[in-house]
């Protein structure tokens, strides 16, 4: 299918439906070769930040009027809205790099949109003029709402020693680009001007958002350097507080794409062993192909699911270190573009049911990370800004029967991050000031993505140790699951490339397949659940009705 319908058919999809962007081509129905597939994402999500405007230049030039025959507003059911692919053609013309409409001059939508181009880019510069934006890029939609202060953004680039190369290379291959290191972070950052974070003083590099010197350049392109955001490499950092090499194996049991993965791998010296679990077997693809590319050599990568495995098997009896950075809600990331597409009006309902089944699946995650034997040490971490999936499934976690009886508790503040200033809600952990302490939440405003880490602790002799949590705080409530009873019941008993927009979308796809992959076995479940249902309900009635005979 031609791109440009194909656009506008995701187009007309978040029309009707909301939702992610990529997930709008999915459900179009759009086949595409990844390449074509980034493509119409760019021309969807650029257009939909210039909709307004164009949707203003299509009243005063009505092309769907002036072009009816061209744009009919009846349509057969498989194509396109003319309005939709209006927009779209309307937008490459006007506002792409090129701009021009790239389709061949016999597709009759060309030639009738270009009949009208003079007037139209002259409407274009009456509605600049009329909102005194000196530049046609300004008419985009921002993704800061207030507007008033906006957020630097800042490029992190994660300097990687498993790939063999040193950071004073690194230091001196960017001196040869034109880069001055600073020895101490300025704001704004200055232009070929970069240093080192002063969280993760030894990795992050902190540049200016539009640095792109690493595109095409060897330390990139060989694993040297990782694109990664500061507040993302946080849980890998505090998972290995304190290691050293003889202490045992470490597990990341979320692991795709792989960026944590491969910082723990570098702070493991590349040495030992790092079990990385992925369930979806496209991200699974990723995790291998960024594992290879970042060198990582000690790590034993399965498409598995987590929850699966056995807490008891040999394999993991020397693992002591968990990661845990599930699926969520991906609220924090920064470079989110569902604003494009988010309705006022989405239901508050929906959003909190959709954060129930989160926290509750995450909840699942602890606290089967918990019944590993030998393990003294677990991050929890998710990009999201929600106490629902934060700190309420932190204390969820502290106040379930696994966590007393084996002594989980929260690491205190000087095992996490310390001199990180932003820590966890108080009124969302039962008004407990040290617990609060004890995690890590991220914000804009720091120059991350929105983030929140946690650390559970135990003394492995731990039978002892009292669990931290408070009886005052919320729990869970335990969804109605199959997997969700199997956990309660068992704790009742005894649980790359961040390139450009398209990246941060990426990202922020994975994390709502994440959420779709989580929905779609929960209705298996539920589906499973209802049947049960039907049968027992079939089963007593028939009971009744031989009884009623006997009568
Ligand atoms: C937020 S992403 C992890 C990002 C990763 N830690 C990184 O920094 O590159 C969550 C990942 O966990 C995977 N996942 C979700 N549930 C899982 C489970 N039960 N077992 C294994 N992987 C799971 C998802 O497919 C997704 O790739």
């Amino acid at each position: 299918m031609n791109f440009y319908k194909s656009a506008a058919l995701a187009l007309d999809h978040l029309d009707k439906n909301q939702g992610s962007v990529k997930g709008s081509l999915a459900a179009s129905g759009i086949k595409s070769t990844p390449g074509e597939g980034k493509r119409i994402l760019a021309l969807v999500i650029e257009t939909l930040k210039y909709k307004p405007v164009l949707l203003q230049l299509l009243t005063t030039v009505p092309l769907l009027s002036l072009e009816k025959l061209t744009f009919p507003r009846k349509v057969p059911r498989s194509a396109p809205s003319s309005q939709s692919l209006l927009l779209v053609l309307l937008h490459d013309l006007l506002f792409s790099t090129k701009n021009k409409i790239e389709a061949s001059d016999l597709w009759p939508p060309k030639p009738a949109v270009l009949k009208h181009q003079a007037r139209l880019k002259a409407e274009l510069v009456k509605i600049q003029i009329k909102l005194g934006k000196s530049r046609k890029e300004d008419l985009a939609r921002s993704n800061n709402p207030s507007g008033d202060s906006p957020i630097e953004i800042i490029r992190y680039i994660r300097y990687n020693p498993n790939s063999g190369k040193k950071l004073k290379d690194l230091f001196q291959h960017l001196h040869k680009l034109g880069y001055e290191k600073l020895d101490q972070p300025i704001y704004p950052i200055p232009p070929k001007n970069y240093f080192l974070d002063i969280h993760l003083k030894d990795v992050l590099l902190t540049f200016q958002g539009n640095t792109n010197w690493w595109l095409k350049d060897e330390w990139y392109e060989k694993g040297g350097i990782i694109l990664q955001d500061k507040a993302s490499c946080m849980p890998a950092k505090v998972l290995m507080e304190g290691w050293e090499a003889n202490e045992g194996e470490c597990i990341d049991a979320t692991a795709a794409p792989g960026n944590k993965t491969s910082y723990v791998s570098a702070m493991m010296s590349n040495r030992g062993k790092l079990h990385a679990f992925e369930r979806s077997p496209n991200r699974y693809n990723t995790l291998i192909r960024m594992l290879e590319k970042a060198h990582c050599r000690n790590v034993k990568a399965q498409r598995a699911d987590f929850l699966e495995s056995d807490p008891n098997n040999e394999v993991y009896s020397k693992v002591t270190r968990i990661l845990l950075d599930p699926s969520c809600s991906g609220s924090g990331i920064v470079n989110r573009l569902d604003y494009l597409v988010e309705n006022e009006a989405e239901e508050s309902d929906s959003k909190s049911e959709r954060l129930e089944k989160l926290a509750s699946f995450q909840l699942q995650m602890i606290l089967h990370a918990f019944k590993f034997t030998s393990v003294k040490r677990i991050v929890y971490s998710t990009c999201s800004i929600h106490p629902e999936e934060d700190e309420r499934v932190v204390m969820s976690a502290l106040q379930s029967k696994i966590a007393k009886e084996r002594g989980w508790k929260l690491a205190p503040r000087d095992q996490v991050i310390p001199s990180w200033e932003r820590r966890g809600r108080e009124e969302e952990m039962g008004g407990d000031k040290d617990l609060a302490q004890g995690v890590i939440r991220c914000l804009p405003e720091d120059k991350t993505n929105g983030f929140f880490v946690s650390c559970f602790i135990r003394d492995p002799s731990g039978l002892s140790v009292k669990s931290n949590a408070s009886s005052k705080s919320s729990t869970i409530k335990s969804k109605s699951n199959k997997r969700d009873r199997d956990e309660t019941e068992d704790d009742q008993g005894g649980e790359q490339g961040e390139s450009d927009s398209i990246s941060a979308l990426e990202s922020k796809v994975e994390v709502v397949k994440g959420i779709e992959e989580i929905e779609v076995e929960m209705n298996k479940e539920k589906t499973q659940a209802q049947l049960e249902r039907n049968k027992r309900k079939k089963a007593a009635q028939k009971d009744k009705a031989k009884k009623r005979k006997v009568e």
